[in-house]
């Protein structure tokens, strides 16, 4: 019998108190494990989307922009690449404040412009970023660009704008330089008028809150690829501050009677107050003569609100600003200035003949006269004509005994062949000048009265209307009134002009406007209102139909000085029922009705009394016509026939 086989009971023996340790955490490893890279995965993502949340808002995180195009932050890089590192052959054109650069983002085939404001130098440009994109970002009109986005940083002083692309660039550009074929017709041209004037009644009354643009001209109106035009560069822009302005409007022009220099439309006396401003602290730069009196700007820089000008900056009055203002006529003006009239003579820079005694003064003077001078030779250089009086005298003896003209001119030519050129229209200046300052000994232009100035001037309109032996030179000057002007300010008015802070927009009464197109009581020291827009608009309009520039000399001697400023010019055509001959030679398909609205309306803008000129509703009313323009003033009234003349020299015997 098989006996049962028990097996030897073995003693098992329990594990070690220490193995069962390590058995257990072997077990424990792998949740633990799982549990580091749950906890490490968690703050990787936590981190991966705070990071991606971070670069996507410096990217595109719309703004809180009322737009329908928001307003995106760009990182200076993607706009860097956009634009080939901002390759000069991308460069779309330049201005006071930096260039513009055509670009494009590698995921969109969108074109774009992208603005680099050069703020290195001071803080005038930072402060046109500020302001612009602060505005841009409230519009939203077909008569505006738009602005897409925008680029700061301002450890680095980087601030860049970025708009949709206006294939046809500014009608500066597209009109005036490069002269496009399409707007050579006339319906073109007007709906440049019309789209611009659209655009400013948008602005001053549709637009909420309502915006004073304030430096309308050519080079700040854009054309898309089918020439619609829409307004753009709003560094300038301001908020209409409706009550203010309009309750302003003449009571302040009224006080600041002593701040607008007598206005007796002489260019010696808008030049001579630019100079002022610049005798009390202002400072000029003018890099180049031979850049037109319109390329300038004109900013005041209020001594507070500038500390690029603080001398914790090393500035001083007068000092120059920076190279990059340099295409501008920049005054220093504030406070300290109310009545503080220098040593000597207000009309003495006339004549420091010396420039480089460190008179500003001196540096304006030249900056006008030379580039009055460089047109008229840069026109004519071989034309002696201009040399001299006496070969003015042969144009004049030219009408009585056309034989003689050949033997004189030439006689003329061999006697002046080797020397220097005397510059009569300097002389003419100078005359004027003098004749200004007996005139004011004799205490006629001092009579005040209380009169507001403009009432002044229409009557002084009148009075040279019934004079009918004026100077050569008068004539010519009338269109000037306030062009060239900054007149005197006093510590009211800073105070005035400083339109309270609203939504962050800069209201800063440290800009001005650009020469030829600011309006005069504005030069002249007053608030900024919407009808400083409708000036400007009557220029801009002279210019688009004209084709010319504000401040132009070409072609042919006679009729050129008679044209060359083109405010007066428009003006004495008006007087003399020729309004039509300021239409561009070059446009063809003319509807004459239409252009004669547009002329009349130009007229009417350039007004001096800011209140007699319409707002730009009852412009885009009269342009849709929908109501007829009113009846030109008196002072355009027909006259007898101007006696525009060179003056012959008194010969002997
Ligand atoms: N959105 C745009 N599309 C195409 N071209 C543009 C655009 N914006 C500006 N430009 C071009 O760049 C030029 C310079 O413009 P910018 O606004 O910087 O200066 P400006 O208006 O000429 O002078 P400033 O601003 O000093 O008065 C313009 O004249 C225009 O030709």
């Amino acid at each position: 019998m098989p006996s049962r086989f028990s097996p030897p009971e073995i003693a098992v023996e329990s594990p070690p108190q220490h193995h069962r340790h390590l058995h257990n955490s072997f077990n424990l490893l792998p949740p633990l494990l799982a549990a580091v890279v749950t906890m490490t995965l968690i703050l990787l993502t936590v981190l991966t989307i705070f990071i991606y949340r971070k670069l996507s808002r410096n990217r595109t995180a719309p703004s809180e922009s009322p737009r329908h195009h928001p307003c995106r932050r760009f990182s200076y890089s993607l706009l860097r690449r956009a634009t080939s590192s901002f390759s000069p052959s991308n460069r779309l054109g330049h201005g006071g404040f930096g260039s513009v650069y055509k670009g494009t983002f590698p995921s969109s085939a969108q074109p774009l412009a992208v603005k680099v404001m050069n703020s290195s130098n001071s803080l005038q440009g930072e402060r046109e970023f500020d302001n612009e994109l602060s505005l841009s970002r409230a519009l939203d009109s077909p008569y505006i660009v738009p602005l897409i986005g925008f680029s700061s940083d301002s450890r680095k002083k980087r601030f860049v704008l970025v708009y949709e692309l206006m294939e046809n660039r500014s009608v500066q550009d597209a009109l005036l330089d490069r002269k496009c074929e399409e707007l050579m017709v006339w319906s073109r041209r007007f709906s440049v008028i019309e789209d611009v004037a659209k655009g400013l009644e948008y602005l001053h009354h549709f637009c909420d809150p309502p915006f004073i643009h304030g430096d309308i001209k050519p080079s700040n109106i854009l054309l898309d690829g089918e020439f619609k035009a829409k307004i753009g560069d709003f560094g300038l822009a301001r908020l209409k501050t409706g009550d203010l302005v309009e309750g302003l409007e003449e009571d302040e022009i009224l006080m600041k009677e002593d701040a607008v220099v007598e206005d007796n439309g002489s260019i010696l006396a808008e030049t001579e107050s630019v100079l002022t401003g610049f005798e009390e602290g202002a400072s000029l730069t003018v890099a180049d003569s031979h850049r037109s009196p319109e390329s300038c700007v004109l900013r005041v820089l209020d001594s507070e609100a500038s500390p690029a000008l603080s001398p914790e900056m090393g500035l001083e009055k007068g000092s120059v600003l920076s190279e990059g203002l340099s295409d501008m006529v920049s005054v220093k003006s504030g406070r300290d200035l109310v009545g503080n009239k220098k040593g000597g003579s207000r009309r003495d820079w006339w004549w420091k003949q010396d420039p480089g005694v460190g008179s500003e003064s001196g540096r304006v003077k030249d900056y006008v006269m030379e580039w009055i001078g460089n047109e008229i030779r840069k026109e004519r250089p071989k034309n002696e004509w201009l040399a001299s009086p006496s070969s003015v005298d042969i144009i004049n003896d030219c009408k009585v005994s056309s034989s003689s003209v050949e033997q004189k001119k030439e006689k003329i030519r061999k006697k002046e062949k080797n020397r220097r050129p005397r510059e009569w229209w300097k002389e003419e200046f100078c005359e004027e000048l003098s004749k200004k300052k007996k005139k004011k000994k004799r205490g006629l232009s001092s009579s005040n009265n209380g009169e507001k100035w403009w009432q002044r001037d229409e009557e002084m309109v009148e009075r040279k209307k019934k004079k009918n032996n004026r100077g050569s030179i008068d004539w010519w000057l009338d269109g000037f009134s306030g062009e060239f002007k900054i007149g005197r300010r006093n510590s009211q008015d800073w105070a005035s002009g400083d339109i309270p802070k609203s939504g962050g927009i800069s209201s800063t009464p440290s800009m001005r406007g650009t020469v030829c197109y600011i309006a005069p009581e504005y030069g002249g020291g007053g608030l900024l209102s919407e009808k400083c827009d409708v000036y400007s608009f009557g220029v801009l309009i002279l210019v688009v139909i004209s084709g010319r520039r504000p401040l132009q000399v070409t072609g042919s001697p006679m009729s050129e000085f008679e044209r060359a400023n083109l405010i007066s010019w428009a003006r004495q055509l008006a007087c003399n029922r020729r309004l039509l001959e300021l239409v561009d030679p070059c446009i063809h398909s003319l509807d004459k009705d239409q252009a004669l609205v547009c002329i009349t309306i130009a007229l009417l803008c350039l007004q001096r009394s800011p209140s007699k000129r319409p707002s730009m509703k009852e412009i885009v009313e009269m342009l849709s016509g929908e109501t007829e323009p009113p009846h030109l003033p008196f002072e355009f009234s027909p006259s007898p026939p101007s006696n525009f003349r060179f003056k012959p020299q008194k010969k002997g015997g």
